[in-house]
């Protein structure tokens, strides 16, 4: 998650965390450092902390969200009164929720019961996205954790972006009487083109300040994407040589082994190339194109690479590949006997990509006439996300 205030470790600190406990223990002196002591941002033991998680039933919940938030309670990265609801329209019990989640949780033998400890602050409600009571029982639920009505709250929006406009009024009417901050972060892709983004943006400017919201690309959290700048700037040799003189083409391919597997409900009105290209490859392309930013302050990598996409003329039709997988009848897996149209949760006759490849071209100094070819997949053979330069020698990063 990437804020105003969030670029206070530098490089040179990032390069010593030689151990797991190093890190954390940057980790938890940064949450703690001044340069966070803004409203919001500081790490806060006293206060009661609520995140709640809409769409909790989904793909990105089990995978991602629950996930990361048993990490940061396993490892004592969030404030010890932190409850967390889960709130979808699935009736599911605290037990399936738990066993949907369960096979993505890292957990050694000797955390078990740190994760069973986990367990006991989360709840489940089941409710509409559109429903003012639903909103208002769930506003009840996160009130009787308060003392004196004081909580902090974060909702994260895990949810198709086509529910983030009414999910946001909703909350906005009915689950921000409390004292204390309201957060909500919003998950790409932020609309589904240039007017519906800004929609987006002035709907929710209507109804929050910019500090309350929180767009989220999580590609910017793996670490090798996180060690792009270092890799390019703090390196002499790549540094120098890191343009159209010395790079004929870059690439940059993400190709997931499974298919949609039930997410067809937002997928397939959004395709692979608002899902992924746009925003995560996007990202990737940006990093590794951009100019040196004046610090590493996310106002100023931002502003390079705004100035990098900028320099990036409209795609043409002509270099761009669409595709949808199939099922492989003859294959031993289950799963990959399943193209997408046999998807429950596709729409019979669905065209929308699954596969995309684009050359684009950056008409700047640096790179005129090296083309970047971004690819990316589902349902491919290989899981991997990866860049690769054909450089004065070759080399291929792995992102994933
Ligand atoms: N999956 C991932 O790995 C990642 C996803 N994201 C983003 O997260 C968001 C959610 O994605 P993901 O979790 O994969 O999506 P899902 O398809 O799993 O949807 C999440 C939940 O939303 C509800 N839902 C789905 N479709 C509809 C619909 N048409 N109308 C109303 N409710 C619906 C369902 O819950 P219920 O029916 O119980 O209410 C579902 O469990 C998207 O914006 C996506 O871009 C971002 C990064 C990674
Ligand atoms: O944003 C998304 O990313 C996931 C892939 O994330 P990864 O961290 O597992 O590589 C993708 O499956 C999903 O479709 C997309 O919404």
């Amino acid at each position: 998650m990437f804020s105003k205030n969030s670029g206070h470790y530098d490089l040179v600190e990032r390069s010593k965390m030689n151990t797991l406990e190093e890190a954390l223990r940057l980790i938890r002196t940064s949450l703690n450092s001044p340069q966070m002591d803004v409203e919001g941002a500081h790490y806060d033991q006293n206060i009661t902390h609520l995140i709640v998680v809409m769409g909790a039933s989904g793909d990105l919940a089990k995978k991602k969200i629950y996930p990361t938030l048993w990490m940061l309670f396993r490892d004592k990265l969030i404030p010890d009164k932190t409850f967390i609801y889960g709130y979808s329209r699935s009736k599911l019990t605290m037990e399936q929720l738990i066993s949907n989640v369960s096979p993505y949780l890292k957990c050694n033998e000797n955390e078990k019961e740190r994760l069973a400890e986990f367990w006991s602050y989360n709840f489940y409600i089941a409710g509409s996205y559109d429903s003012s009571a639903d909103y208002r029982s769930l506003n009840v639920k996160l009130s009787k954790h308060e003392i004196a009505g004081i909580s902090n709250r974060l909702f994260y929006l895990a949810i198709p972006p086509s529910l983030f406009e009414v999910t946001t009024t909703h909350i906005h009417e009915t689950c921000m009487d409390h004292k204390g901050w309201t957060r909500v972060i919003i998950e790409k892709p932020f609309g589904r083109d240039a007017a519906s983004s800004l929609e987006l943006s002035d709907h929710l400017a209507k109804l929050f300040s910019e500090d309350q919201v929180y767009r989220i690309d999580h590609y910017l959290g793996k670490e090798m994407v996180q060690n792009l700048m270092t890799l390019r700037f703090g390196n002499r040799i790549l540094n120098t040589g890191w343009n159209r003189d010395n790079i004929a083409q870059v690439q940059i391919t993400f190709k997931e082994p499974f298919g949609t597997e039930g997410r067809g409900g937002y997928f397939d009105s959004f395709g692979i190339i608002r899902d992924v290209m746009q925003n995560h490859l996007l990202q990737i392309l940006s990093l590794v194109a951009m100019e040196k930013p004046a610090t590493i302050h996310p106002d100023d990598v931002r502003n390079e690479k705004v100035k990098v996409l900028k320099c990036i003329p409209k795609v043409e039709m002509s270099d761009v590949v669409l595709g949808q997988y199939v099922g492989n009848t003859e294959a031993t897996e289950e799963h990959k006997k399943f193209g997408y149209s046999d998807d429950k949760t596709v729409p019979s006759g669905s065209k929308t990509a699954t596969f995309a490849s684009a050359v684009l071209k950056i008409n700047n100094e640096r790179w005129d006439g090296v083309p970047f070819i971004l690819k990316c997949g589902k349902g491919m053979c290989l899981s991997n996300l990866f860049y690769k330069c054909h450089f004065l020698f070759y080399f291929v990063l792995n992102v994933s």
